[in-house]
């Protein structure tokens, strides 16, 4: 059973062919951000990646044809509960108008799989997109009346990092309590609660820890004080793009920010060691929300290859469950999986209704 799983990213597409369970094609390609600036929004790129997509499967001689099924990460739908969904009519337009708002080339996911499944037959689905919202009701309610919380993650990783740990464990997800992180260009901590994400950050939304391209979570009086004279829309680009490692030293690559500081720069020591210091405190936060029952604190992401992350985080959480590290990330396998399950019958799919699964209290 062959099964075609394609992720987008800010400057990159991640394909990859699985058959009965193993990758048997993988390519990453890399995009020129300029190239991609000249389209029209995020979804004017669509032909663009799926031609970019198209030559790398034609240069190594893979055809699509017999393809049981085509994933995507999913991206621009609004809150919905974990799972994998099937993409029809309204899932396909709320991507493409990014209907909560997001603007993310993970919305690209959904076009990019139902574009293929129109072409080669088979079915299309998304798995975890960053917009699961499994939030408990105590982690909803701000400190303004009216402003709620709702948060995007990177469940797709997060719940697979948490799927795999519990198997390690001879156990099942929904039967542990984890504190998961994605440790990446952009920062995810979250508190998994027998199989749902009871809280975490949104890492769309300026909150968690810093990130290379995040601002995470700043004062707000400070904020505002900041945004005098400036225009909204490059305020709120510091929560996606511009936050973070880019507004203190111009990179998003934490290699960079680590080589500076070994060099001797104590400004790139000192937001390497504040991100970890920050990221710290939120494993606290959420071990709390989980009412310190944890199995395991789980790294995961482009930065968990450093062992120096992992040491402080490890010297600094260690206390409260053991640490374990997952460096890179699981999506692509993460992708097929969900749908493999739908697809031998072991899940259903669900269908996106479009009716957020949390539109506020009743009082
Ligand atoms: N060996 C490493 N040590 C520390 N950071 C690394 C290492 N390899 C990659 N990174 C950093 O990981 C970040 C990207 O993480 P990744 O999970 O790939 O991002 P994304 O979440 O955007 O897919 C970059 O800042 C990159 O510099
Ligand atoms: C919709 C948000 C998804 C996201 O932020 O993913 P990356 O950190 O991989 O950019």
């Amino acid at each position: 059973m062959k099964i075609f799983a394609v992720n987008p990213g800010s400057t990159s597409t991640k394909i990859a062919l699985i058959e009965d369970g193993n990758v048997v094609f993988s390519k990453n390609v890399s995009h020129d951000a300029e190239k991609l600036a000249q389209y029209d929004g995020i979804s004017g790129q669509l032909p663009y990646r799926k031609e970019t997509i198209m030559n790398q499967l034609q240069e190594s001689g893979i055809s699509l044809e017999g393809t049981a099924a085509f994933v995507g990460r999913g991206g621009g739908l609004l809150p919905l509960e974990g799972g994998t969904y099937e993409i029809d009519d309204l899932l396909l337009s709320h991507a493409v108008t990014g209907a909560n708002g997001v603007k993310h080339p993970a919305q690209l996911g959904p076009q990019l799989a139902r574009v293929f499944a129109k072409e080669y037959g088979g079915r299309s689905f998304v798995v975890n997109p960053p917009d699961v919202d499994e939030l408990q009701d105590l982690a909803r309610l701000t400190g303004i009346k009216g402003v709620y919380r709702n948060v995007h993650l990177h469940a797709l990783n997060l719940k697979e990092t948490a799927i795999r740990h519990a198997e390690s464990m001879g156990k099942k997800y929904e039967d542990c309590n984890f504190v998961v992180c994605h440790i990446g260009g952009g920062i995810s901590v979250s508190a998994h609660r027998n199989g749902k994400m009871i809280d975490g950050n949104d890492i769309v939304g300026g909150e968690g820890p810093m990130a290379p391209t995040r601002c995470g979570a700043v004062p707000v009086s400070a904020l505002l004080k900041y945004c005098e004279g400036k225009e909204l829309k490059d305020v709120k680009a510091l929560c996606t793009q511009s936050g973070g490692f880019v507004s203190h030293l111009g990179t998003s690559d934490a290699l960079e920010v680590i080589r500076r500081g070994k060099e001797g720069d104590r400004q790139a020591q000192m937001l390497w060691n504040t991100m970890i210091y920050q990221i710290t405190k939120y494993i606290g936060a959420m071990a709390a929300s989980l009412h310190g029952k944890v199995d395991g604190i789980l790294l995961g992401g482009g930065m968990v290859y450093s062992e120096d992350l992992v040491g402080q985080i490890k010297e600094a959480c260690e206390w409260i469950a053991p640490v374990s590290a997952y460096p890179g990330e699981f999506e692509m396998e993460a992708m097929a999986a969900g749908t493999q399950r739908v697809l031998n019958g072991e899940e259903e799919a669900k269908q996106y209704t479009g009716i957020p699964v949390w539109n506020g209290f009743d009082f």
